[in-house]
């Protein structure tokens, strides 16, 4: 289980996010939207104790991730991706993965077999000897799902992971998606593209302002009218 309570981020007078509480289980694929600026990204940094709240904790089963560092809620199996590809460029897709694989492996034998079995998930087998500058941004996305899941994690937070891609190629991501929650793994995902919430989203947080403004399921909180206001500037909803 992992659980925000009441968490507030405030970067001096601002409120980035406002006193917001959910919780979500390794069964659900939960969606986060919202418009830019929401809050979304902020409260990511705080599930994977990259960033301490102002207020509020996270629980994640018995620990309280807001009061470890980001290397122990890694370890412990929240792992993240960020918005913008940070992969090392001059290293190849396997070197990549084993990064994230020695969290765990005790030696170069077992990162490299546990890196191997990740790409081979995220059908990069193919490509796992390129330097990862010469990837192209849908296996750049898929290089860092997998780093992120090299560190065996619990619950995988993927922040905007379909941004740049077109819908043919964010559908592959979403197979992807689908295939590793269908092992286990809990998944949050930030995400604009509503095709892709409505496909992936099991349970659905709206946030804007901060604020968590609905919660439901995909169809539900997309036709709810404060979230018409907000997220899809829709007037007079
Ligand atoms: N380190 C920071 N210092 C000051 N303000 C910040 C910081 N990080 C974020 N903010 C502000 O907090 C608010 C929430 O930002 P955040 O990036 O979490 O939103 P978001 O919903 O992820 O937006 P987007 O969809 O554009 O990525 C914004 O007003 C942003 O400018």
């Amino acid at each position: 289980m992992l659980r925000a309570e009441n968490v507030s981020v405030r970067f001096g007078g601002l409120r980035a996010v406002d006193d917001l509480s959910f919780q979500t289980q390794t069964d659900q694929i939960l969606c986060i939207i919202g418009p830019n600026g929401a809050g979304k990204t902020t409260l990511f940094s705080v599930l994977s104790g990259f960033l301490k709240p102002t207020e509020g904790r996270v629980r994640f089963n018995d620990l309280d991730v807001s009061a470890m560092r980001a290397d122990r809620v890694a370890l412990a199996g929240i792992a993240r991706t960020f918005q913008i590809v940070k992969p090392f460029r001059d290293m190849t897709v396997l070197d990549n993965v084993m990064v994230g694989a020695y969290a765990h492996a005790t030696s170069y034998k077992e990162a490299r077999a546990h890196a191997l079995s990740i790409i081979d998930e995220v059908d990069l087998h193919r490509k796992r000897d390129f330097l990862a500058s010469y990837l192209t941004l849908p296996d750049l996305k898929r290089l860092e799902v997998a780093r992120a899941l090299a560190t065996r994690p619990t619950y995988l937070l993927l922040d905007e992971v379909m941004a740049g891609l077109n819908l043919r190629e964010q559908h592959e991501v979403a197979d992807m998606i689908e295939k590793v929650h269908q092992r286990g793994v809990g998944v949050l995902l930030v995400e604009h593209s509503l095709a892709i919430v409505q496909r992936l989203g099991q349970h659905v947080l709206c946030m804007d302002s901060g604020r968590l403004i609905a919660e439901g399921t995909a169809a539900d909180v997309i036709q709810c009218e404060a979230v018409q206001v907000a997220y899809m500037g829709i007037v007079n909803a």
